[in-house]
């Protein structure tokens, strides 16, 4: 089972992460996506979920029109992992 991650990995993967932030509260990290209309932010769910499912590491989110709000955490671990990181960096490329 993966690890939680140490407050200096932690800081130094969400260095390298553009937009992820720790979620105040709980133990997640999370970003909000904004995309230019619906049709975008439901194709950018639509890939993302393939990618968790592969890599059975599933994301919390909310689509409210054209945002996407994703927290992510290993609920396996209770708190961050490296793949909550590797997720993290899929959906970056991902929404380009
Ligand atoms: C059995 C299965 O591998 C686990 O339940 C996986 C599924 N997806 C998961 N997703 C997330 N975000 N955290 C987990 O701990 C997790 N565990």
């Amino acid at each position: 089972m993966a690890e939680r991650l140490s407050a200096e990995a932690r800081r130094q993967a969400l260095g390298g992460l553009s937009g992820w932030t720790d979620v105040q509260g709980r133990d997640a990290i999370g970003k909000t996506f904004v995309f230019k209309d619906f049709n975008e932010a439901f194709g950018f769910m639509t890939r993302a979920a393939l990618v968790a499912e592969k890599m059975d590491h599933h994301p919390e989110w909310r689509n409210v029109y054209k945002t996407v709000e994703v927290v992510l955490s290993t609920h396996d671990a209770g708190g961050v992992t490296a793949r909550d990181m590797a997720l993290a960096k899929a959906m970056n490329a991902i929404a380009g």
